[in-house]
């Protein structure tokens, strides 16, 4: 399927989304945005595939929302349209998502890699949340998701000063899982997903589902959350295989059922 601001594409069992709008530094429009979620979903439903990445150019991963797009907006309009909520959409891929970031991760572009199940950085990684010096402040979810990644100190530096974060800072605060040379991202993301990709579907997204859920339960109710999803994968024909094959020293052949 083509796009006209994405390249989405599958390599094997990883679905790829390029983001592309190199002259405008992949700044996400309404159009990235309608693209983005429509290949998230394309990937989503396609039996062949079982992670996604997500990544940008060399210089820019994304420098955030296209500020000339809505700079005109009106409070009326934003309000009624609840600018920014089609986001949510592809936060509902139930495959796992790996954001690939080099360059500038700058508001909407880090906002979007957040919205990732985890971030590796190239070493050329720089995130911020710079819409202070815009006279506003994160709208697609970098006040929330940022300060449950490094904690309210640094989201409270990064959101009031709008400085940026290098990607050394951004793997010690916990932002990105790790960093790797600029010159291997996405060969490194697309290894990480293709791993991803050989184990069994409905494991990883019962995973990936556990995992997110401690954001929204207490710890308790976690904990009873996480025990019953494991119990019933012992439903699963991949919980068997997977079991057999680490008892007869060979590798599992996962069917996803
Ligand atoms: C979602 C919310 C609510 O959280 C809000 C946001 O995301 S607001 C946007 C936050 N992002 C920014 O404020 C970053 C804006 N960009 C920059 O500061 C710089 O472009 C840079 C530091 C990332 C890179 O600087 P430089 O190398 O000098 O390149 P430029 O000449 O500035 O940019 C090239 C080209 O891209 C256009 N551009 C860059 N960012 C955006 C953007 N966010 N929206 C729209 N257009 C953007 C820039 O205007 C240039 O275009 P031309 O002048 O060449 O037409």
């Amino acid at each position: 399927m083509a796009y006209e601001t994405i390249i989405a594409e599958t390599r094997g069992k990883v679905g790829l989304i390029t983001l592309n709008r190199p002259k405008a530094l992949n700044a996400l429009n309404s159009q990235v945005l309608a693209d983005i979620v429509a290949a998230a979903k394309a990937f989503d439903a396609d039996d062949g595939v079982g992670a996604m990445v997500v990544t940008g150019s060399e210089k820019a991963f994304a420098a955030g929302a296209d500020i000339k797009e809505m700079q005109a907006k009106s409070y009326v309009e934003a309000y009624l349209e609840d600018f920014f909520v089609g986001w949510e959409e592809f936060t509902r891929a139930r495959k796992p998502v790996i954001a690939a970031v080099a360059g500038y991760a700058l508001g909407g572009g880090c906002e979007l890699a957040m919205m990732c199940d985890f971030i590796i950085a190239a070493d050329s990684a720089k995130f911020g949340q710079p819409e202070i010096t815009l006279g506003v402040m994160p709208g697609m979810g970098g006040s929330q998701r940022l300060t449950r990644f490094v904690g309210k100190s640094k989201a409270m530096d990064m959101v009031l000063t709008g400085r940026m974060m290098d990607a050394t800072e951004a793997e010690r605060s916990g932002l990105v899982s790790r960093v790797v040379p600029a010159a291997d991202l996405v060969e490194e993301a697309m290894k990480a997903a293709e791993k991803i990709a050989d184990f069994s579907l409905p494991a990883v997204i019962m995973a990936k589902e556990a995992v997110n859920r401690s954001y929204d339960l207490t710890l308790a109710e976690g904990l009873r959350f996480e025990r019953r999803v494991f119990h019933s994968m012992f439903a699963l024909d991949d919980q068997k295989e997977g079991m057999a094959a680490f008892a007869e020293k060979r590798k599992p052949a996962f069917r996803n059922r």
